[in-house]
This record gives structure tokens, sequence and C-alpha cells, in this order.
């Protein structure tokens, strides 16, 4: 039998600090029809206008949180990488960006060129959208029908309500809740509004009201991104044995003017310091890496928001970055799509 490779594939990160640089990456990036789903021109248009200030904006906020050896996004993924080599029996373990560099078309050539024929795929996003799995899946196929190559690929699904995710969780975040605090935040990427109901088969399934996806059914949390993250909060929360009054869910990094999934988080830190809450944990479980959404929307901005608004203390949890229960979650649930 032949090895069979595992693939981790994160977003990327510009491959510098410099104004060009970030408005190359969010030119690729923004430009992806599963992250802005309009037709070409029209996205052509929203792009180029955001392109107008946004790259310097960004550039100032990476700058803020970039580490000497690179973006904190790909330092923590090979550092993932690394830490996942001895666990996999089975081939190497590789790692691509779907934007920017190592992208995922040099990555698969290069593994085709090793004589690899099969391999595992791992998105590393724990819940379903367009904009993190689609786009990966459908980039892995363009670049394999484009270069032909002999490649069989098998893909790790989301696994937001994975039990071994959950625990790599708790395991990751147990420092910090075993220290005083009045509550927690989980604080998840947001998503235009729209692209939920374009995955809503039924239509109207999703997104009926504030609440709809507390109670949704297994079939309709398996497509709605909202669903899957309140699913994983509430997991989590019940892991961690915390009473309802002490956790909130919130959704971060809005883009433009669209509505997206509420409640947002910029808001939410403001009722939280309002509601008399002193010392903030917050935690990301969106993002399995550390990057400028963690470390600088609220390890800076949101923790400068909350002190202005009366709170005490923002304590960021890390992601779950190379975290031992980490790797061996991620083994776990490699392992079992590999059997598949
Ligand atoms: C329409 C815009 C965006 C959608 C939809 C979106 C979805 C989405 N993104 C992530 C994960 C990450 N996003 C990151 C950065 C980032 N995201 C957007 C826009 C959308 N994301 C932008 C413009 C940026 C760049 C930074 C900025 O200018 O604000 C990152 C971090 C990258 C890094 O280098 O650190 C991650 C990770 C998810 C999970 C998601 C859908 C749910
Ligand atoms: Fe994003
Ligand atoms: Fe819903």
């Amino acid at each position: 039998m032949s090895e069979q490779a595992l693939l981790l594939v994160n977003l990327g990160s510009p491959a510098s600090t410099s104004v060009a640089d970030v408005r190359r990456y969010l030119n690729q990036f923004l430009m992806d029809p599963y992250v802005i789903d309009l037709p070409w021109p029209l996205r052509r248009l929203l792009v180029s206008l955001i392109l107008l200030r946004r790259p310097a904006q960004s550039a100032h906020a990476y700058a803020s949180i970039w580490w000497p050896d690179g973006s904190p996004l790909l330092v923590l993924s090979r550092a993932l990488q690394q830490a996942l080599a001895p666990h996999w029996a089975h081939g190497p373990v590789e790692l691509a960006m779907r934007y920017g560099e190592p992208s995922i078309e040099s990555t698969l050539l290069r593994m085709a060129g090793q004589g690899i024929q099969r391999v595992t795929l791992a998105p590393l996003y724990p819940h379903f959208a367009d904009s993190t799995v689609t786009t990966v899946v459908q980039e892995v196929r363009r670049v394999i029908a484009r270069h032909g190559l002999a490649l069989e690929v098998s893909t790790l699904p989301p696994f937001y309500d994975h039990p071994a995710y959950l625990q790599a969780l708790l395991a990751s975040a147990e420092p910090y809740l075993q220290q005083p605090f009045d509550h927690l935040l989980l604080s998840f990427h947001g998503l235009p509004e729209r692209h939920l109901h374009r995955g809503d088969p039924k239509g109207k399934q999703y997104l009926r009201n504030d609440d709809c996806c507390l109670g949704a059914s297994d079939d309709v949390i398996a497509g709605c991104y909202r669903a899957q993250c309140l699913k994983s909060a509430a997991d989590f929360a019940g892991l961690a044995g915390l009473a309802r009054d002490k956790w909130s869910v919130s959704f971060q990094s809005r883009l433009g003017r669209d509505k997206w999934i509420e409640p947002y988080t910029e808001g939410m830190l403001d009722t939280l310091a309002a509601r008399g809450v002193k010392r903030l944990l917050v935690m990301c479980p969106a993002f399995v890496a550390d990057c400028i959404e963690t470390l600088e929307e609220i390890g800076d901005r949101g923790r400068e928001q909350f002190l202005a608004a009366g709170g005490e203390e923002l304590l960021l949890v890390p992601c779950l970055n190379d975290h031992p229960a980490w790797v061996q979650a991620l083994v776990g649930m490699c392992e079992d799509v590999t059997d598949a």
C-alpha cells in the first residue's frame, strides 16, 4: 500500500506586513467567490473599493502582532505540522495555505512529484462554511484536475461537536478556567447572513430567529455555520461545567456593511461590561491557531474596548495551536477518515 500523506490547510497570511504584500493577499482572499459571493464584475468593483484603504489598516494591524519568524498563523500552523509528524504513521505531514504561501497548488505538485498517491486533507476549521471548507476542497479539486494529478483524497469533515476537539479545547483552556473570572465569552468568526441562507437546502430553515440554532435538528446543524458554533459553545460549556449565566456567544470580524450573523462581539463586550462583568475570559474556538483575528482584534482592540467600557481585565485564552491534546485529537480524527 502506498503512503498516505496528511495535508493540513489553513487560511493563510500576507507574505510580510508591507502594504503591497497585504494588498496582494487581500485581493486573492476577497476575490474568492466563496468569500465574497457576488458576480465577478460586482466582486471586482467591491474588492477594488475595499483595497483602497483596507491594506494600510490591515498592514498596521499585522505589524502589531507579527513575530520575528513571520505571521503567527503560519508559525503556529508549522508548529502543529511538526508536532503531528511523529504521530502520523502513514506518511509525511504537509502544510498548505488557501491564500498566500505555501499554496495548495505548489504543495500538491510537490507531493505528487514525490510519489504520493493518497492524501488525507484536513481543512483546519471546526465549522462548515463555504468560505472555509468548500473553498479548500474546491481548490484541491481544481489543482488535481488542472495538472491531471493521480491523487486520491479523503477529507476530514467539520468537527465542531467531535468529543476529541471539545476535550482538546477544554485541556487548553483549563489553566484559564481555574483562575477566578466573571464570565466566559466564546467569540466565533462571523459570516454574512446570506452565506447561511445559500447553504439552506429547504429555504428559510436557517436563522429563522436569534434562537432557532439552539433547538435545530441534526440535518440543519450539519449545514448551518451559526448552529454549529452554538453547538460547540454549549457542548464546551457543558464539559467545563459552566452555569448558563456564566458564558455567552458572539461573532467577530465583520467586514463591510452587510448584516452578519449576530450577536456581534463588539456589542457583546460593551453589554458584558455594562452588566458588571469585570474579569472576562475570551475564547475563539473557530480558530485553531492564533492569528490577527484573535491576537489583534480581541487581544488588543477588544481588550481596550472592554476596559474603556468599565471592565477590569480581558484574558484571551490561546487557540489550540500545537497543544498536545489537540495534536492527539487531530491525529485521531484524521485516522478515522483514513480508515474509512
Ligand atoms: C467577506 C469577508 C470574510 C469572510 C466571509 C470571512 C470568513 C472567515 N474567515 C475565517 C478565518 C480567518 N479570517 C482571517 C482574516 C480575515 N478575514 C477576512 C474577511 C472574511 N473572512 C479578512 C479581510 C481578513 C484579513 C485580516 C483583515 O484585514 O482583517 C484569519 C486570519 C489570517 C491571518 O493572517 O492571521 C482567519 C484565520 C473563518 C473561520 C471564516 C468563516 C467562518
Ligand atoms: Fe476571515
Ligand atoms: Fe438558526
